[in-house]
C-alpha cells in the first residue's frame, strides 16, 4: 500500500521550497504566496498533514496484511524516492490510497499525475483506488465526529455547514466525465453525514481557502462570509472536503472562522476531521478488497488552462 499525499512543511525553513513546489506553474499571486507562509510559521512553520499522515500509517499497519509505505507530492518523503525505495523492497504492486476523497483536478487527477511521474520501467505497478467520500466508512467517521461537535456545543439547534475547498469555476464544471462531479460529491457526503444523525434539517455547503488571481471565479460563498449571513443560533463546521487537518483546517476553520464567530457572538465548534476513526482505517482495508477500479478516461477533470500571472 502506498499512502499517497500532498505534503507539508516541518519547519520554518521549510515553508518557501514547500510552496515554491506547490505553486511552480499555477499562476498563485505572489501576494497570496507570502499570506500563506504566514499561517505556516504561526505554526512554527509546521503543517499537521504530516503527523496526520505517520498517525494513518500507524493505524494502518495492524489492519492491513501488506507493508505501508508513504509518499507526497510537495515535501519528503517524495513519491519518487519512496517508489524506489519499494522497488529496492522488491514490491512489485501496490495500491495507491491518495488523501483525498473527492472527484476533480487537484483532488483526484493530479494524484494520477504523480504516479505517472514517480513510475518507471521495472518499478512497481500503482494503481489508483477510487474516491471514497461517499464510502459508509468515510461518513460513518464523519458523522461521528460531527455527533461529538454538537455534544461540545450542547445544543443540537445547530446548523450544520460542511466546508470543503474551492476551486476555481471552470475546474468544478470540469470535474468527473460529465462535469460537476466534486460539487456533487460533496452534497450527496454531506446529506449522508447529516442523515445517519438522523437529522431532516437543512444544511450548507459553503468554500474556504481560495487561492489564485482575483480575476478567476472560484466557489463560492467562502465560510467566513457565510457566516456572517447565516440566521442560526449556533453552528457546527464540518470538514467534509479534508480527510484529515490540513493547515486549512486549524488555519482557515480554527483561527479565522472562529475569530468571525467570536466577533458575532456565535456559538460554534468544528468537527474533527476523519484522521485515524476507526472506520475510515477499515474503509481503507475495504477500498483495498474491492475489484481494482477502472482508471478515470484521461478527458476527466483536466488541468485548468495556466494563463500568465497578471
Ligand atoms: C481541492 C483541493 C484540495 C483538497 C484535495 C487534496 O487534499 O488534495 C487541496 C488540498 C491541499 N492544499 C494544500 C496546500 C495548498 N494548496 C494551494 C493551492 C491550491 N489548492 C487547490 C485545491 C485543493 N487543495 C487549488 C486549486 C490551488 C491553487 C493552485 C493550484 O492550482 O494548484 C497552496 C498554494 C497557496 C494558496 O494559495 O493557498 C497551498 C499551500 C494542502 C496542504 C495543507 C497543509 O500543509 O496542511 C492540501 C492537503
Ligand atoms: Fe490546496
Amino acid at each position: 500500500m502506498l499512502v499517497l499525499s500532498f505534503g507539508g512543511p516541518e519547519g520554518p525553513d521549510d515553508v518557501m521550497p514547500f510552496l515554491e513546489n506547490v505553486v511552480r506553474g499555477r499562476g498563485v499571486p505572489r501576494e497570496r504566496l507570502l499570506e500563506v507562509a504566514e499561517h505556516y510559521q504561526s505554526f512554527g512553520g509546521v503543517s499537521p498533514i504530516n503527523q496526520q499522515n505517520r498517525d494513518l500509517i500507524e493505524a494502518l499497519r495492524p489492519v492491513l496484511d501488506v507493508p505501508v509505505y508513504w509518499g507526497n507530492r510537495n515535501w519528503h518523503p517524495f513519491g519518487e524516492d519512496t517508489v524506489r525505495q519499494m522497488h529496492a523492497d522488491g514490491v512489485r504492486k501496490a495500491a495507491v490510497f491518495a488523501t483525498s476523497a473527492f472527484a476533480g483536478y487537484s483532488s483526484c487527477r493530479q494524484y494520477y499525475e504523480d504516479i505517472k511521474r514517480i513510475s518507471f520501467e521495472g518499478g512497481p505497478e500503482l494503481i489508483k483506488m477510487r474516491h471514497y467520500g461517499e464510502h459508509p466508512g468515510f461518513v460513518a467517521a464523519m458523522a461521528d465526529h460531527t455527533r461529538a461537535a454538537l455534544e461540545r456545543l450542547g445544543r443540537d439547534d445547530a446548523r450544520l455547514v460542511f466546508t470543503a475547498h474551492s476551486i476555481p469555476v471552470t475546474m468544478a464544471e470540469t470535474a468527473g466525465p460529465e462535469g460537476g462531479l466534486y460539487e456533487a460529491q460533496l452534497r450527496r457526503s454531506a446529506e449522508l453525514v447529516s442523515r445517519a444523525l438522523g437529522r431532516t434539517e437543512p444544511w450548507d455547503l459553503v468554500w474556504q481557502s481560495r487561492s489564485g488571481p482575483p480575476q478567476v471565479p472560484w466557489l463560492e460563498p467562502d465560510v467566513c462570509d457565510h457566516l456572517r449571513k447565516i440566521e442560526a443560533p449556533a453552528v457546527v463546521l464540518v470538514p467534509i472536503g479534508f480527510v484529515s487537518d490540513h493547515m486549512e483546517v486549524v488555519y482557515d476553520l480554527d483561527t479565522e472562522a472562529r475569530a468571525v464567530a467570536a466577533e458575532l457572538g456565535l456559538p460554534m465548534e468544528r468537527a474533527a476531521t476523519a484522521g485515524t476513526h476507526p472506520r475510515f482505517v477499515e474503509m481503507v482495508r475495504e477500498l483495498m478488497e474491492e475489484p481494482e477500479p477502472v482508471p478515470c478516461p484521461l478527458t476527466c477533470c483536466p488541468p485548468p488552462k495556466r494563463r500568465p500571472q497578471a
